[in-house]
């Protein structure tokens, strides 16, 4: 297609909203003219059963739970009085507390005012909240965020290390929908002991943002912990950013989250537009549709030409990979559903694995993020007449136009700059978009009862290890995996013993020794000592 071509079809395809400024490019990618209207029948489908689910319909029906995201930015829309009232009541403790906290009349022990916060959780509890306080955050943020997302223990000691000497200063924010994640509570524990140590009430530093009645509700609410704020069963995790587990800890490092509340309703407004050629949400899942044929055939490269929207493809991993990568569709037929998705920023990914997109495999399409603001203020000149934003903006549509040279396909979500409203925006319409695909493709996209095999599998692990640790701790000769899995009845886990033994012998834990010998497998174990 040559240049007027491609110009009138960017110009027929164009979506821009001017309150918002968010605009959508889907020009670059290949579908047929006839596509759209192909597809209409199934969107207008999509779009009946998206406004069932904002009514209030059981559209988690696996888990037998309404989906009410979308309420947590307009509460008017909440099925009941009762919701509506628990989503603004609680933006307003949220608001509520963060000015406590800020203005201190909160404080820890002894009248120390908190500047850090240490935000405690796992996929959707940490990296909404992650995202978010990245993309937002400034050298005025009013207490400077850290997460523990993960049961690593050195993981742990890198950010309690950063923190170092102010964990009296620091608030402590354990988040968990469930209650009980074992990643979290092993953060929640360690944050304990490292308070012990420095000689602090933790209680006096924690709060929590949980379901009613959780282990962690509970927790909280016998050790007296500085406040509780709720998860609700109708919010999923990876949904979760407009309530308090991502409202809460943004109030507290100072961003505005009625912009990002404001940001999320209007963009809802949009993507509740039954004419598709209007709806961004719309037209991003038919794109979806059109690129990987409704069956994840090809993987959404998510490509911010913007540093602050560094973890928005992390972010998505959740969206859209929990939603959409499901085994059965709503009939209960096998499909194996999905799309992969991967990305860090651009112009930087451009010397990482750009080189594969433009002329290697072509198994993706590319989802372009433009921020037209490079900066506050004026930038110098690089060049004569050339900043550095220009070139960010110049490798941007170099980037997109090379790609589009040797038939790769890309679309492009401009937002004027990052703010708390085009924050959003984007999860708004992201959250929206997954709702619409995963409706098109008769996937439910709100629950992840694969997660739960991971979870299981892991007790048994930790079961094995008990036993051998026992058999180990009971002395005896140093004696083989094989060996040791035969004495303790486990010959078919011998595998899982061997890797048991090395971790337990590479830390001085559990009191367990290697006896290297090559081949590995042939090391005898023994207790230390
Ligand atoms: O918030 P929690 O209950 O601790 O759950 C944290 C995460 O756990 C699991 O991985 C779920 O699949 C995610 O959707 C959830 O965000």
């Amino acid at each position: 297609m040559n240049a007027p071509a491609l110009w009138q079809r960017y110009r027929k395809h164009l979506f821009h909203d001017p309150e918002t400024g968010l605009m959508l490019d889907v020009s670059r990618m290949n579908f047929p003219d006839d596509f759209l209207a192909r597809m209409e029948p199934a969107m207008q489908r999509a779009y009946a059963e998206m406004e069932n689910l904002e009514r209030g319909a059981i559209a988690n029906l696996d888990e037998n739970r309404m989906v009410g995201h979308y309420w947590l930015r307009d509460p008017s829309l909440a099925p009941s009085e009762e919701i509506a009232a628990e989503i603004v009541e609680t933006v307003a403790r949220v608001k509520e507390f963060a000015a406590g906290i800020h203005g201190g009349t909160i404080t820890a022990p002894g009248g120390t005012r908190f500047r850090r916060l240490l935000v405690i959780g796992i996929g959707g509890s940490a990296l909404g909240p992650q995202f978010v306080a990245d993309a937002l955050g400034t050298a005025a943020d009013r207490l400077e965020p850290h997460f523990f997302d993960n049961t690593d223990p050195d993981g742990m000691d890198r950010v309690l290390a950063r923190l170092g000497n102010g964990l009296a200063e620091t608030l402590t924010v354990v988040i968990s929908k469930s209650g009980g994640t074992k990643e979290t509570r092993s953060g929640m524990l360690e944050a304990q002991d490292a308070y012990r140590r420095a000689g602090l009430d933790f209680h006096r530093h924690a709060m929590a943002v949980t379901g009613a009645g959780s282990e962690l509700d509970r927790t909280a609410t016998e050790a007296g912990w500085l406040a509780r704020f709720p998860m609700w069963d109708w919010v999923g995790g990876r949904t979760s950013e407009t309530s308090a587990v991502g409202l809460l800890p943004a109030a507290l490092q100072g961003i505005d989250i009625d912009g990002i509340l404001a940001g999320a309703r209007q963009c809802d407004a949009l993507t509740r537009r039954r004419t598709t050629a209007t709806n961004p949400a719309a037209l991003l899942a038919l794109m979806w549709h059109h690129a990987t044929g409704g069956r994840g055939t090809r993987d959404m490269v998510i490509l911010p030409y913007k540093d602050r929207l560094l973890l928005f493809s992390r972010y998505l991993q959740q969206l859209v990979m929990e939603s959409l990568g499901k085994e059965r569709d709503r009939t209960g037929t096998v499909v194996n559903q999905g799309i992969a998705v991967y990305g860090n920023k651009g112009s930087t990914d451009q010397h990482a694995y750009v080189q594969q997109l433009r002329e290697g495999i072509n198994n993706f399409f590319v989802t372009f993020v433009e921020v037209l603001r490079d900066r506050d203020g004026k930038s110098l000149e690089v060049e004569p007449g050339v900043t550095s934003g220009d070139y960010l903006s110049g490798f941007f549509q170099g980037t997109r136009a090379a790609l589009h040279e040797n038939g790769r396909e890309s679309l492009t979500i401009t937002i004027p700059e990052v703010s708390p409203a085009t924050i959003g925006v984007l999860i708004a319409l992201f959250e929206r978009a997954v709702g619409l695909y995963a409706a098109l493709t008769d996937i439910n996209a709100y629950h992840q009862p694969g997660v739960e095999a991971g979870k299981k599998a892991a007790g048994v692990v930790l079961k094995l290890q008990a036993e051998v640790i026992a058999h180990l701790q009971g002395g005896g000769e140093p004696a083989t995996a094989d060996e040791i899995a035969a004495a303790i009845g486990r010959d078919v886990e011998v595998e899982a013993v061997f890797h048991i033994l090395l971790h337990a012998a590479a830390n001085p834990d559990h009191g367990v020794r290697i006896f290297a010998a090559e081949p590995l497998f042939q090391s005898q174990f023994g207790t230390a000592g």
